[in-house]
């Protein structure tokens, strides 16, 4: 090949570089697509010679080597554009933060690793040094601006769900579409509704296996995550399908805990991937081919279709979905996501793990304040008395307790992602540029002492009496506030009431004595999307005085 020709190539392929970048690479979420992003580089050397030798004359035909080379110059010049516009141009690089992250989301990543998966933790120290508004990605800022929640989450704010949820298949919390969005809360919330309606004696009953199941194993020491989970899986494959899954009573069955076990397994890299969407967009990809997430899958889909094959005696959230969502393809698949997105997520997280999360947190916390039972008993020993116990009413004491929990160590980590409208938002004189992914972490606020008195310490007293500790209750958003609010949020809370209150009622709860614990253990928490909280074992005994009222 002549040099002149070649020199021409060699510019071209530089230039192109530069105008990929500065056209489509900065202007569009191409990284919503991986996979085409990286089979079209992986092909593009062998397409290129291709092209041009079918117009090239026999003896000045390109070689594959040079084609590689050409790609090469193009990939390095579309990188310097990148790296020179996201250090010196970007809307935000006004904004303070460590320089690596101004260039790539894997700063993020890298810190999540050596943290060992606690980046909520690396969060608070990035605000601490940088001040609320710090610059945590290339376009990304995590603010801890408390003015700023109805801004970004709102229900009146044009911010919406950003690039994260784009790694996962459609559903009612991954959707990025605002109008589908709204439709299909729609149906969500009118299902909740109408179910929890007669919900209570469902929950009661799985409550009473719990119990039965402390009950078999009193003075031992059980591992609380262990149970605490198996309930929530009941209660949730109960909501889903109709039908428990068995898991508190051990006949869930080998594949279901199999499949389990495997998602668990891997859940330890969504606390890695979740910083860099587009790896977790592949591995979900690669992962829906074969292994636990493809097992996981075929379940929950196979549980979908016997679930409208046989139909259910009991009033199911299934039902209401069925009854709101298209019978074709399209409709099937959202119902067949969102039902893993009830039971596992099997591509991320779970729903029934919150509820398990704060449940274990709560009875470790009780197990170490015991004081708190007592007080506990105080309020409810009354309600039992009378047989008015229901886990639809918030008890004070009880609701201060749950709070306190959610408070200190909020099951989901995950600061709820968005991204702001092309015309950007501005909160009080600051000016968030549009297009920028936004995130408000909860476990920041919910230690800030703007928003808590004594923020970091265990002080149920100040959602009751002391209510002058909670200087800003709109900081306090364990279930998120606005259009991707929870929708479980009253059934999480019923379920918690239901287990604690009439656990406490009928047994002691304490640290194993050979266990040294202190609020320390905490700091073991990981940030997995959700928490992920270390396992420990607590011995529960029928409560004294429950148990000299049996000797008499
Ligand atoms: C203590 C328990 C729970 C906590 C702390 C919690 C918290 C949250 C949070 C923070 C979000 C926002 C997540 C995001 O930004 O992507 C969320 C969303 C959601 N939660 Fe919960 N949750 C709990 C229990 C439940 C339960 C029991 C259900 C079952 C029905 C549930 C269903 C959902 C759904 C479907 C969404 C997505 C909503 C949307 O995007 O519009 N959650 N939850």
């Amino acid at each position: 090949m002549e040099q002149a020709l070649l020199n021409t190539l060699i510019g071209t392929a530089a230039l192109l570089g530069v105008a990929v970048h500065q056209l489509i690479f900065k202007r569009f979420e191409v990284d919503k697509h991986p996979v085409v992003v990286f089979v079209g580089f992986a092909i593009a050397p062998f397409a290129l010679s291709r092209l041009l030798n079918s117009y090239l004359a026999p003896s000045a035909q390109l070689p594959t080597s040079m084609a590689f080379l050409l790609v090469g110059i193009f990939l390095a010049t579309m990188g310097l554009s990148l790296i020179t516009y996201r250090v010196f141009f970007h809307p935000l690089h006004n904004f303070p933060g460590p320089f690596a992250a101004r260039l790539s989301k894997f700063w993020c990543l890298s810190q999540a690793a050596a943290s060992g998966m606690r980046w909520h933790r690396v969060n608070v120290q990035l605000h601490e040094k940088y001040g609320d508004y710090v610059r945590t990605g290339p376009r990304e800022l995590s603010i801890s601006d408390p003015r700023a929640i109805p801004h970004i989450l709102g229900f009146s704010s044009k911010a919406f769900k950003g690039p994260f949820y784009d790694s996962m298949e459609d559903s009612v919390n991954t959707t990025r579409d605002r109008v589908f969005h709204k439709q299909r809360r729609k149906v969500w919330d009118s299902s909740m509704k109408s179910l929890l309606q007669t919900y209570s004696p469902v929950l009661e009953g799985f409550t009473d296996i719990f119990l039965s199941r402390l009950n078999r194993q009193l003075g031992d020491p059980i591992e609380i995550k262990e149970i605490a989970n198996h309930y929530s899986y009941d209660v949730m494959t109960q909501l889903a399908y109709g039908k428990a899954g068995g898991f508190l009573s051990g006949t869930a069955g080998k594949t279901v805990d199999a499949v389990i076990a495997g998602i668990k397994d891997g859940v330890d890299a969504i606390g890695l991937l979740y910083h860099v969407p587009w790896m977790l967009n592949l591995v979900v990809t690669f992962g829906s081919i074969g292994g636990p997430i493809k097992a996981w899958n075929d379940w929950s889909k196979h549980a979908v279709v016997e679930r409208k094959k046989n139909g259910s005696k009991d009033v199911d959230l299934m039902k209401y979905l069925l009854e709101d969502t298209n019978d074709d393809a399209k409709g099937r698949e959202l119902l067949f996501s969102e039902s893993r997105l009830i039971m596992s997520a099997g591509r991320r997280v779970s729903y029934c793990e919150t509820v398990s999360i704060a449940l274990t947190e709560i009875f470790i916390v009780l197990a170490y304040k015991p004081e708190y039972v007592a007080k506990l008993r105080g309020e409810l020993d009354p309600v039992f008395a009378s047989d008015s116990f229901s886990c639809e009413t918030a008890y004070p004491v009880l609701e201060s307790i749950i709070n306190e929990v959610l408070r200190l160590y909020p099951p989901v980590l995950f600061a709820a992602q968005r991204v702001t409208p092309s015309e950007g938002i501005t909160i009080d004189s600051i000016f968030i540029p549009g297009d920028t992914v936004v995130s408000m972490p909860y476990y920041q606020l919910n230690r800030d002492p703007r928003n808590f008195v004594q923020p970091n310490e265990f002080i149920p007293e100040r959602w009751t009496e002391k209510s002058d500790m909670v200087m800003n209750r709109s900081a306090f958003i364990p279930f998120v506030v606005g259009p991707g609010n929870c929708p479980g949020k009253a059934l999480a809370l019923m379920e918690l009431r239901s287990v604690l209150a009439r656990t406490i009622r009928e047994y002691d709860v304490q640290i194993p004595p050979n266990v040294s614990f202190d609020w320390g253990f905490f700091d073991g928490v990981k940030d997995l999307f959700v928490a992920w909280v270390p396992t420990m074992n607590l011995i529960f005994t029928r409560r004294q005085s429950v148990r000299s009222q049996t000797l008499i």
